[in-house]
């Protein structure tokens, strides 16, 4: 484990938080860093990210996240699909308090983390799935479903698509969405928007793709 020098990591983050379009109370913040000291805790043991130095995962994992926060504006219910150590989902937990997030993952260490932070953070608007989200059935269906690092675009579009509410849109944080990805794409789902996402202290190509069914679509 990295040592974890709080006020350091800290100022990376506020820095960060400054160059985003975002307003996060003290509050937000300090959930924020007790969220990425239970991470740097529990990497070891339940191996939830390649990620081991807090500096870099303030970057790497918490501002990523915090920079795709505004594109939620509309969501009401939202699930991540193979949240792994919690990203986005964790971080729009924290930084929606007004928002239900749900957050599904196969493998039960990384889930039983999630529930640990869930508990740990009181995020009382969290739920947590241990399964595959091919097998996941739910009363209420989702506005909003997102991923990051998770898969293909139509391996998440074939496996989700029955928790998406109608009229709902995905969500996928990705590096590169190349067109022969976005043009795959099974039928009714189109790619209705790809925004570069600038990370505060990131130098790498990040996107959000934006997908909804035809009707709702204009294709880039
Ligand atoms: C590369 S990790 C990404 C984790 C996290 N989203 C992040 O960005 O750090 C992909 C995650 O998807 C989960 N996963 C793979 N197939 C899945 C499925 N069918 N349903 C739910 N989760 C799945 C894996 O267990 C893994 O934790």
């Amino acid at each position: 484990m990295k040592v974890f020098n709080r006020e350091v990591v800290a100022d990376v983050l506020k820095q960060g938080i400054k160059q985003l379009p975002l307003q996060l109370s003290e509050e937000q913040v300090e959930k924020l860093l007790d969220y990425l000291a239970l991470l740097n805790k529990w990497n070891s043991v339940y191996n939830l990210t390649s990620v081991r130095d807090p500096m870099e995962m303030v970057k790497l994992h918490l501002l990523d996240s915090l920079a795709a926060v505004p594109a939620f504006a509309g969501a009401s219910n939202v699930l991540d699909v193979g949240a792994g150590g919690g990203l986005p989902g964790v971080v729009l937990a924290i930084s929606r308090p007004d928002m239900k997030l749900s957050m599904i993952d196969t493998v039960h260490k990384k889930t039983a983390f999630l529930n640990q932070v869930k508990a740990e953070l009181e995020l009382g608007n969290v739920t947590v799935y241990t399964k595959k989200v091919q097998e996941l059935e739910v009363k209420t269906k989702f506005d909003v479903i997102t991923s990051r690092a998770f898969a293909d675009l139509s391996d998440f579009v074939n496996w989700s698509g029955h928790l998406l509410a109608e009229g709902g849109q995905f969500i996928a944080l990705k590096g590169t969405a190349p067109a022969e990805e976005r043009e795959r794409l099974p039928a009714p789902w189109k790619v209705q928007k790809l925004e570069p996402l600038a990370v505060p202290g990131l130098d790498a190509e990040r996107h959000l793709v934006f997908i909804q069914a035809d009707e709702n679509a204009e294709t880039v």
